[in-house]
């Protein structure tokens, strides 16, 4: 059960974050997706060694993880990307009665700034906290920025999908703050804080201006969680003042569902923010309208920090069979290679992707193809 005075910690901990707006300089880089942003920024970010190359730590992550990790290093690897990959190990262990993460690991990221992470799977119900959340909260990594494009070549009900979710990444329904009320009674917290909205919320302003989408929409529940979305929604309608050139609108959640299952065009110059579970749901969604988890990358950014991810997990139901698409990783990978400003290595791998799944010969099973996961990246290698 969370005692009052844990809960007031945690309290003080969310409102001391800082809230402010993101220099040009900083949302340029951060903002970039895989769809390269308007302006190209040569601004470096990471861990520079004395031989040129940038360490990025590596957390190859559980099920399909090791496999999918395999095939960016592969392939980076053939593309002479100046990357050398610090692999860490975040098997939780067992701290003054607390499940923490290895201090090498989270030294590791401190000291290289930039992560790659594969898939980390959470037990259900009893068992750790998910460790992809304490590594967000970890390093403060407060926006989670999931884009979602239609593939070339790739024949879904849907050509046109271009979406961009903005996940508030530390709070909500996500906090973690469930206690026992009496037996049989259980009552979970969905904190939400100005100052975490606010930052959230302005990044997700900026990240509009900067990829040249027109409007940014507010998913939420507010006439439910008239406090908690009611907030965020509040604060998002007064950060929106300081951008006048980007319009600004909300839309409820169910509804969002359903137009754009129904049709996504119309949110393709649109910037979605949301609260945290919103954000989890949504990005699965819009993944099912462009062929699946395996295709959807995303990023985690924080004010130092940056881990880069797919928006999939462990899918224990193909790990370890050579079936699992690597692209959703090597898309994060490319999002983590613009955030460092090495903008080029992104394009040409990128490019050798995207070539590679519009000839549409060799690609994994998910997307009806043939290929293992090593076969599609050999594919992608000889296209570099
Ligand atoms: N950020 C992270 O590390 C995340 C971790 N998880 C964890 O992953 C574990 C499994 O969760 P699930 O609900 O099964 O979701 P999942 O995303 O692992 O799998 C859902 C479905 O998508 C398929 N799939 C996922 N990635 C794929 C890929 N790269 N290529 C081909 N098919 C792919 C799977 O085979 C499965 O049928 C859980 O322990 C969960 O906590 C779940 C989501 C995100
Ligand atoms: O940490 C987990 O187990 C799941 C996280 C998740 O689904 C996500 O980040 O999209
Ligand atoms: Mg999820």
């Amino acid at each position: 059960m969370l005692s009052s005075r844990s809960f007031t910690i945690f309290s003080r901990q969310c409102l001391s974050r800082s809230s402010k707006k993101w220099s040009p300089a900083l949302i340029q880089i951060q903002s970039r997706s895989y769809v390269a942003a308007k302006d190209e920024v040569a601004k470096f970010r990471g861990t520079k060694n004395p031989n040129g190359n940038y360490t990025v730590t590596l957390i190859e992550g559980d099920g399909i993880g090791p496999e999918i990790s395999q095939s960016v290093k592969d392939i980076f690897k053939a593309a002479q990307a100046p990357i050398e990959w610090e692999p860490v190990d975040v098997t939780p262990q067992l701290k003054d009665g607390k499940t923490v993460i290895p201090d090498e690991a989270i030294e590791s990221v401190k000291r290289n700034l930039i992560a790659l992470k594969g898939p980390l799977a959470t037990p259900i119900g009893k068992g750790h906290v998910s460790l992809n959340l304490t590594l967000r909260r970890t390093f403060n990594l407060f926006a989670n920025v999931r884009p979602c494009k239609s593939i070339q070549g790739y024949k879904t009900p849907y050509d046109n999908v271009d979406t961009v979710l903005i996940r508030e990444n530390t709070e909500g329904e996500y906090s973690g703050i469930e206690h026992v009320v009496v037996p049989g009674v259980v009552q979970s917290i969905k904190l939400i804080t100005r100052r975490a909205s606010e930052r959230v919320l302005r990044y997700a302003f900026q990240y509009a201006e900067q990829v040249g989408k027109q409007k940014v929409r507010v998913v939420h529940k507010a006439t439910i969680m008239k406090m908690s979305d009611g907030l965020f929604l509040g604060t998002a309608r007064k950060v929106a003042q300081e951008f006048p050139g980007i319009e600004f609108d909300a839309e409820l959640l169910d509804n969002a569902c359903l137009k754009i299952t129904t049709d996504p065009a119309p949110y393709a110059d649109k910037v979605l923010v949301m609260p945290n579970l919103y954000g989890d749901i949504l990005s699965d969604m819009c993944a099912g309208l462009i062929g699946g988890l395996g295709l959807t990358p995303s990023a985690n950014i924080g004010e130092e920090v940056a881990i880069m991810e797919a928006v999939h997990g462990s899918a224990p139901d193909i790990a370890g069979k050579g079936l699992a698409n690597p692209t959703a990783l090597l898309l994060s990978s490319i999002m983590m290679l613009r955030y460092m400003g090495l903008g080029s290595h992104a394009s040409k791998i990128e490019k050798a992707i995207f070539d590679t799944l519009a000839e549409g010969k060799t690609i994994t099973r998910d997307l009806g193809g043939k290929a293992s996961t090593s076969e599609y990246a050999d594919a992608i290698i000889t296209r570099l």
